[in-house]
């Protein structure tokens, strides 16, 4: 029985130092029932049942092994078993390769109003019409096998930040008894798996229970919660210096909700494998494009007579056939054709970044620079 105790201080010293940037990056696969995903991996988001703005085929033109679903909305409307009914979420929306849910209790909180968090779950009125719900570890297991998803994430609630010591305590003792009762309702078939989530906060003796609690569930995979929440890059880096660590080496580790590149870049440092973001594709569409130059603003002046592409060697349809004045004025528009293109370029940003960090891990090579 492992008593839980804070980190005395010169250990907490000990796992700083031991942190040494470039040991901890490991690049690896995760054979899963619907293909193979390439790790570190970056995994855009799509909402409600689309990655918005882009055909599914184009994603996988930018090279994404997985991609994310909606619980929460997809629970909503169209409704999980009309989705089952359609033979499911990949059927449904064309994507034949990995497919990863998260629980809904995320969203939950950032977008209902009227909701109540009880022991059994989170009770919520619709956002689109206000009729109630409940998410509960059972529930959210069950609408998740019901789209069909590659990669099952538990019933956990996000610990806000910044949450003091008991708050952060109460929260991560629910997440802990929400992942058992998760646990429990899942049902495992061969190339499916479902992920833990350890919340904590920025407390390490915190964070240590919740991977002991949800490491006694021999889940398949852990994501890193309740962080990208506010606390800022130093204090996720922080966590980061010791979390993944707590969790199995041989397993996939998820930072959730993460990030810019250099977020990414970082986390992988300290051993992440999976991350999902919607910078990519919702700057995009406002006009934000990612390049080796930097972040351009494709809506101002200065792009309006720019006939040059976003950037001279990318092979995203944006960089091939259009020029940053073409860009800009689709934006100010507001042509759907920007969208399209904004996204198709960040997306192919993001994974030519994964890619690179993926090939320089492989060398063994440093890749602080890349951003
Ligand atoms: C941004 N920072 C952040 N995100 C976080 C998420 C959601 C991850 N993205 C999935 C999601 C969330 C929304 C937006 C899109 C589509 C769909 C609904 C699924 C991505 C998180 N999800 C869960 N279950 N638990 C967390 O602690 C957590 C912490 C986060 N910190
Ligand atoms: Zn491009």
């Amino acid at each position: 029985e492992v008593s839980i105790t804070k980190f005395p201080a010169d250990e907490r010293k000990i796992i700083a130092k031991a942190h040494d940037k470039y040991k901890k990056a490991r690049a690896g696969i995760i054979n899963t029932r619907h293909g193979q995903i390439h790790t570190p991996a970056f995994m855009p988001v799509g909402t409600k049942g689309t990655v918005k703005a882009m055909l599914p085929e184009s994603v996988q033109t930018t090279g994404a092994d997985i991609i994310l679903g909606n619980t929460y909305h997809l629970m909503l409307q169209p409704g999980a078993k009309r989705v089952f009914k359609l033979g499911g979420l990949h059927k449904f929306m064309n994507w034949s390769k990995p497919l990863l849910t998260d629980s809904g209790g995320f969203q939950v909180m950032s977008l209902s109003k009227l909701r109540k968090i009880t022991e059994e779950g989170v009770i919520f009125n619709s956002h689109i019409d206000g009729s109630k719900f409940m998410l509960s570890p059972e529930s959210s297991t069950e609408i998740q096998y019901l789209l069909g998803s590659t990669i099952t994430m538990a019933f956990d609630e996000c610990t806000p930040y910044p949450s003091t010591y008991e708050q952060a305590k109460s929260s991560m003792e629910l997440t802990s008894r929400w992942a058992k009762r998760s646990r429990k309702a899942f049902y495992s078939r061969d190339g499916y798996g479902q992920f833990g989530i350890i919340q904590g906060s920025i407390y390490n003796d915190l964070r240590l229970k919740s991977a002991l609690d949800l490491i006694e569930l021999d889940f398949e995979g852990y994501a890193i919660g309740g962080l990208a929440v506010g606390e800022g890059q130093e204090l996720m880096f922080k966590v980061l210096d010791y979390a993944p660590d707590l969790l199995p080496i041989n397993k996939p580790r998820y930072l959730m909700g993460v990030g810019k590149p250099a977020d990414i870049i970082g986390a992988v440092q300290r051993g992440i494998d999976m991350f999902d973001c919607v910078i990519p594709t919702r700057s995009g569409r406002n006009g934000q494009a990612f390049t080796k130059y930097g972040v351009v603003n494709i809506r101002n002046s200065k792009y309006k007579e720019d006939n040059t592409p976003l950037e001279e060697d990318c092979l995203c349809p944006a960089c091939k056939n259009y020029t940053k004045a073409y860009l800009h004025y689709l934006v100010k528009v507001k042509e759907i054709l920007g969208a399209m293109l904004m996204t198709w370029h960040n997306l192919m940003y993001f994974q030519k970044l994964m890619l690179r960090i993926r090939e320089y891990i492989a060398q063994g090579k440093d890749f602080d620079f890349i951003s």
